[in-house]
C-alpha cells in the first residue's frame, strides 16, 4: 500500500523565479512526488510524495545540491507566512559563505604572486578552482534535474575557459565577483520581503486578557475567539474583535491607510494592528490572530506575488531563451572570427567568454517580480490591495472607470425626504412600505424601514415571504392584501399611472431623489422620495480621473432624471435604469474601447465585477471586499480608485524602466566587448551592477507617494 505524505518545507537562497522554477523542475523528476508548489515570495516548497517511492531526506538532499537550503516547518497546513519567520542574517548564508571562500583565496593568490612570482599562474588557478568546485557542482545538479541553462552553467563554463587559455587571476575574480552578485541578490529579495514583513509589524505580539476579573499579558496566539481584552490608550488592538465598553477614538492606517481616526463606541468592530486613541476600551475577540483582517491581508499580499502578470510571463519566457540564445552568439564569437577572418583564437576566445558572462539574465528575470513586490507592497500599506499581477498591469492600462451609484458614488444611505400621500396618512403609507420592505437589504428599504422605527410606527402583519424583484420592486402579502413598493417603472407596467402623479414624480427626480411607489395590488396610495447623498470626494476623485485620461461613467438602476441629476453634479457620464443583466451588457459594451474596472461594494455587484476587466470593491467591510473583487480600496473613499490606478502605473513604468537598464547595459556591453574593450571581469561587474540597478530601482517604488 502507498501512502502520500504533504510535506512543507521553507527555502533559503531564493532570489527570483528562476531559482523557483529550479527547484520545481528538480522536484519532478523525483519518482511519487506531486503537488508540488514552489513560491519564490515566500520562500516556500509545498508538495506531496508517495512514502514508498521517494523519502524526504532524499527530497531535502535534492535541494542541497541545487545550493538552497531547505528548512523543516512546523505542523503541515498551518498558515505560516514569509513575514512571520525570521531569516538568517545575510552575512551567515550559503552565498555569504561562497563570498568569504573566493575572496579569501583570491587575497591568498595574490600575496604568493607577491612573493613568488614564479607560483603565480598555480596560485591564481587554487584560487579560481576554491570557487569554481561548488558552482560546477551546482551546475550539474541543476542541469541532471531538469534546468540544463542555469546560471550555474554560465558561470562554470566561463570560469573554466578563462581557465583554459591562461587567464587564471581573471577566472578567480570573476568567481569571486559572482559570487558577490548572488549576495546582493539575496539582500536586494530581501528588502523586497521585508516591506511586507513590516506589514506583519503592524499587528501586535501581546495582548492583556481579562479572565475570571484579573488581568494577564500573554502572547496574541493565545487569544480564542469569545475572549475578552483589554486595548489602553496608545496600545494597538490585539485581534479582530468588537468593543463591549468605552468609547475611543482609533486610528486604523495600518488596515486602510485612512489616517483620520475613526470614533468607536460599543457594537464597533475593531482591527487587529489599529492604534487606539485616547480612552480605553474592553473588547470581545472574534478571531484568531491567524485569521485576522491584517493577516489575511498579508497572505493575499504574498499571493499576489505569485499570480504573475502576463508581462512577467513573457519576461520569464523571453529569460528562459535568452541564455541559450546568447551561449550560441557567444559560441559563434569564438569561431566565426578566427575561421573566416583569420581572427586571433585567444583573443576571440576570451571575447566569446566576456559575452557568455553577459548573456546572465538575472537582472531581467528580476525586473519584473521585484517591482510588482514593491508595488503591491506599498499599495497594502494604504489600503489599496490588488490581488495579483496582472490585475495590477490591468490597472495600469485602463481606459475606462464604470461606478455603480448606490454606496460608491454615494454614501449608500437614502434618507426619505417626501411623502406624498394619495390614500391614506403619511404614517400609514410609510407603515405599508416598511411591512413590504422589512425583511429586504435593498437600501432604499432599509432607509424606509429605519423611518417607519423613527416614527415608532406598528407595522401590518405580513404573512410569508417577501418577492423581491431585481431591480424593480419587493412584494409581500400583507392583511389588507398584496403590496408592493417599487420603481415608477414598474408601477406604469402595472396600471397607468395619472398625469398630475407623473409629474409630481418627475420633479422630486429631477431634484435627484429617487422616488419609490407604494402600491396596493395595482393602486397607488403613495410615493416616498428618497435622496442618497454623493461621498464627499466623489466629485474630485472623478476630475482627477478625467485628468489622468480616464472615462468614468456611472451605472445605476435607478431612473434617468435622478441619475442625470446625480451625473451632472458629480461631473460624470451616466447610464441609467439598468436591471442588473443590462448592467453586464453595459460594462461589456464598455470593453470595446479598451480595459474598463468596475468599482462596486462588492457586495450586491459581484457580477458586474467579474464581468468586467478589474473588478473593484469599495469599503464595505474588508472581508467581502477582499473576497469578491480582483482589488479592494479599503477606504471609504472614492479616491483610493484613482490612487490605485496611479500606483499601478508608476509599477508598470518601474518595470520598463528596469528592462529598459537590463537590456540597455547588456546590448552597451555586448558592443564593447565585441570591439575588444571589456574585460572579463567588467562583464560579469556589468551583470551584478545591472542586477543591483535594477532591484534599486524597485525598490524606489517603496517610496511612492500619491498626489494627493
Ligand atoms: N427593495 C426595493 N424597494 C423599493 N424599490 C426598489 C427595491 N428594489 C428595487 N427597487 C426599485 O428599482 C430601482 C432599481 O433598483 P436597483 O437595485 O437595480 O438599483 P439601486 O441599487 O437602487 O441603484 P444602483 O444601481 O445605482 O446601485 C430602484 O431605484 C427602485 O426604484
Ligand atoms: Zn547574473
Amino acid at each position: 500500500m502507498s501512502s502520500a505524505k504533504a510535506l512543507k518545507l521553507r527555502i533559503e537562497g531564493m532570489d527570483c523565479g528562476a531559482c523557483a522554477v529550479k527547484i520545481e523542475n528538480a522536484m519532478k523528476r523525483l519518482p511519487g512526488v506531486t503537488d508540488i508548489n514552489v513560491s519564490y515570495g515566500r520562500e516556500s516548497l509545498a508538495l506531496s510524495f508517495d512514502e514508498d517511492r521517494s523519502s524526504q531526506h532524499n527530497i531535502e538532499a535534492q535541494i542541497r545540491a541545487l545550493g538552497f537550503t531547505p528548512v523543516r516547518e512546523g505542523a503541515v497546513g498551518t498558515r505560516a507566512s514569509a513575514a512571520e519567520r525570521e531569516s538568517l542574517p545575510f552575512w551567515a548564508g550559503k552565498k555569504a559563505k561562497l563570498v568569504w571562500m573566493t575572496g579569501l583565496a583570491f587575497a591568498v593568490a595574490v600575496g604568493i604572486a607577491q612573493f613568488f612570482p614564479q607560483w603565480e599562474r598555480w596560485a591564481y588557478s587554487a584560487a579560481a578552482f576554491v570557487g569554481i568546485i561548488p558552482v560546477v557542482r551546482r551546475a550539474y545538479a541543476s542541469a541532471i534535474t531538469g534546468t540544463p541553462f542555469s546560471i550555474e552553467t554560465l558561470m562554470s563554463v566561463a570560469a573554466l575557459g578563462a581557465l583554459a587559455i591562461d587567464a587564471a587571476e581573471e577566472a578567480a575574480v570573476v568567481i569571486f565577483l559572482f559570487a558577490v552578485g548572488e549576495l546582493l541578490e539575496t539582500v536586494a529579495a530581501g528588502r523586497a520581503r521585508s516591506a511586507i514583513k513590516a506589514l506583519m509589524d503592524l499587528a501586535p505580539r501581546q495582548a492583556i486578557r481579562e479572565q475570571d476579573g484579573k488581568l494577564e499579558t500573554v502572547p496574541v496566539e493565545q487569544l480564542a475567539i469569545g475572549d475578552i481584552a483589554i486595548v489602553r490608550p496608545g496600545d494597538r488592538v490585539p485581534s479582530d474583535g468588537s468593543v463591549l465598553e468605552g468609547i475611543s477614538e482609533v486610528n486604523e492606517a495600518p488596515i486602510t491607510g485612512e489616517s483620520v481616526p475613526v470614533a468607536k463606541e460599543p457594537g464597533a468592530n475593531l482591527y487587529a494592528g489599529s492604534i487606539n486613541g485616547n480612552a480605553e476600551l474592553r473588547m470581545s475577540i472574534s478571531r484568531a490572530a491567524s485569521d485576522n483582517t491584517i493577516a489575511r491581508i498579508i497572505h493575499m499580499v504574498e499571493e499576489a506575488q505569485e499570480s504573475k502578470a502576463p508581462l512577467a510571463r513573457f519576461i520569464d519566457r523571453f529569460s528562459s531563451i535568452y541564455t541559450p540564445v546568447a551561449m550560441v552568439v557567444s559560441l559563434l564569437i569564438v569561431i566565426v572570427p578566427p575561421l573566416l577572418f583569420g581572427g586571433d583564437w585567444m583573443t576571440w576566445i576570451y571575447r566569446g567568454l566576456a559575452t557568455l558572462l553577459i548573456a546572465c539574465p538575472c537582472a531581467l528575470v528580476i525586473s519584473t517580480p521585484a517591482a510588482i513586490a514593491s508595488g503591491l507592497a506599498v499599495g497594502a500599506r494604504r489600503g489599496l490591495l490588488v490581488k495579483g499581477g496582472a490585475a495590477l498591469e490591468t490597472l495600469g492600462k485602463l481606459k475606462t472607470v464604470a461606478f455603480d451609484k448606490t454606496g460608491t458614488l454615494t454614501e449608500g444611505r437614502p434618507r426619505i425626504t417626501d411623502i406624498v400621500t394619495l390614500n391614506g396618512t403619511e404614517d400609514e403609507v410609510l407603515a405599508r412600505a416598511a411591512a413590504v420592505e422589512r425583511k429586504t437589504s435593498h437600501p432604499l428599504g432599509a432607509a424606509i424601514v429605519e423611518a417607519a422605527e423613527a416614527r415608532n410606527l406598528e407595522l401590518p402583519q405580513s404573512f410569508g415571504a417577501a418577492l423581491a424583484i431585481p431591480g424593480k420592486a419587493v412584494t409581500a402579502r400583507l392583511k389588507s392584501g398584496f403590496a408592493s413598493v417599487g420603481s415608477p417603472r414598474y408601477a406604469e407596467e402595472l396600471a397607468p399611472i395619472e398625469e398630475s402623479v407623473r409629474q409630481t414624480i418627475s420633479a422630486l427626480e429631477q431634484a435627484g431623489k429617487t422616488v419609490v411607489v407604494v402600491l396596493a395590488g395595482k393602486r397607488i396610495d403613495g410615493l416616498i422620495a428618497l435622496r442618497d447623498e454623493p461621498r464627499q470626494d466623489a466629485a474630485q476623485a472623478l476630475k482627477r480621473l478625467a485628468d489622468m485620461g480616464i472615462k468614468t461613467v456611472m451605472l445605476t438602476g435607478d431612473n434617468r432624471r435622478t441619475g442625470d441629476a446625480i451625473g451632472r453634479a458629480l461631473g460624470v457620464g451616466v447610464q441609467a435604469e439598468l436591471l442588473p443583466e443590462a448592467k453586464l451588457a453595459a460594462i461589456d459594451g464598455l470593453k470595446q474601447d479598451g480595459h474598463v474596472a468596475m468599482v462596486g461594494d462588492g457586495i450586491n455587484d459581484a457580477p458586474a465585477l467579474a464581468t468586467a476587466s478589474v473588478g473593484v470593491a469599495m469599503g464595505g467591510g474588508t472581508d467581502v471586499a477582499l473576497e469578491t473583487a480582483d482589488a479592494a480600496l479599503l477606504q471609504n473613499r472614492v479616491m483610493g480608485i484613482a490612487d490605485l490606478i496611479d500606483l499601478s502605473r508608476a509599477t508598470l513604468g518601474n518595470i520598463w524602466q528596469n528592462i529598459g537598464l537590463a537590456l540597455g547595459l547588456k546590448a552597451i556591453f555586448l558592443v564593447t566587448t565585441i570591439l575588444g574593450v571589456t574585460t572579463l571581469w567588467m562583464a560579469i561587474l556589468a551583470d551584478t551592477g545591472a542586477t543591483v540597478l535594477v532591484t534599486a530601482n524597485a525598490l524606489r517604488l517603496l517610496r511612492y507617494r500619491s498626489q494627493d
